[in-house]
């Protein structure tokens, strides 16, 4: 089976386009691709934790989570998120099925090396993907709808950045990734003109973190892109989901977005 991995970013999930779970159900249908939804969530986690009087910062686009944190994310990503995709999902009849990464031990987790270095907490990264799970559920017709909770083998959860997350799951089944955020790519600027690059290979990406010109929730999703690339993962775009057909036109092997690469030049211009 060919999986594509759409991880669905929080900052762009209020305003997309019934046309793009429409493309995603077409895709699904046509037979020939079967996608895999892992989605984020982070504004709605800032907002619930705002209404409760809880302070929440982040530490290179990881949020640091404590215990009352984790409640919070867990409730706003596996509970609210998860079930509004796969109700939009349905609701153009395409078949999704939301679960969590904590169901079937779907995501083992470990803490990620930065939560012990810089104190974020319960912050995990992807140990193993249980993919007989996502399997199951594509055997079956369904479109897995995959929330970042992880838990490693004492039941302790954890916080797994969404674009980490969909990395590890598309390592895990060769699959082709896309990142569907509220940019139209990588924005740089030249001569103080902001543009968006078509291509970043992985070394123009390090010199554009180290600038500074990537930050905050840019940086774990390009350095998500780089580990997918270098771990058997065919392609990787970054791009707009308020664009009417970005995920037809990536799965068409088109120019959308901002295509990442560990090479220097793009290898097919
Ligand atoms: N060089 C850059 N180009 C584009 N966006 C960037 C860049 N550096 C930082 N960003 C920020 O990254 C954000 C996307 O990451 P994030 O907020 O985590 O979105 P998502 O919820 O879609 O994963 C953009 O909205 C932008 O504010
Ligand atoms: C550790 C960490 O930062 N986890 C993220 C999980 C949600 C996420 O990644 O959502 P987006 O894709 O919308 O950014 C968070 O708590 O915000």
């Amino acid at each position: 089976m060919k999986y594509v991995v759409i991880k669905c970013g929080g900052s762009v999930f209020d305003s997309l386009p019934k046309s793009f779970y429409e493309n995603i159900s077409e895709l699904h249908q046509s037979g020939v691709w079967t996608p895999i939804i892992v989605h984020g969530g982070g504004p709605l986690i800032s907002s619930m934790l705002d209404q409760m009087g809880v302070k929440s910062t982040f530490i290179n686009g990881l949020r640091v989570t404590t215990e009352e944190v984790l409640d919070v994310v867990e409730m706003a990503l596996s509970g609210s998120m998860n079930k509004q995709i796969v109700r939009k999902l349905n609701a153009v009849k395409g078949k999704g099925y939301g679960i969590s990464g904590v169901d079937g031990s779907l995501l083992e987790a470990i803490p990620t090396e930065q939560a012990q270095e810089q104190d974020l907490g319960y912050v995990g990264e992807v140990r193993t993907v249980n993919t007989s799970i996502i399997e199951n559920i594509t055997d079956q017709g369904f479109i897995p709808v995959i929330s970042p909770i992880g838990m490693d083998e004492s039941g302790q959860r954890f916080n797994i950045n969404a674009d980490m997350a969909a990395s590890s799951i598309a390592q895990a089944l060769g699959a082709k990734l896309l990142f569907i955020s509220d940019i139209p790519g990588i924005y740089v600027e030249e001569n103080g003109v902001k543009k968006t690059l078509h291509y970043a290979g992985k070394e123009k990406i390090e010199q554009l973190i180290s600038t500074e010109v990537i930050y905050g929730g840019m940086i774990p999703k390009v350095q998500s892109a780089l580990k997918a690339l270098a771990h058997s993962v065919p392609e990787v775009s970054i791009v707009n989901g308020l664009e009417q057909n970005s995920l037809v036109d990536f799965m068409d092997g088109k120019m959308v977005g901002t295509r990442i690469s560990l090479d220097k030049e793009m290898p097919y211009v």
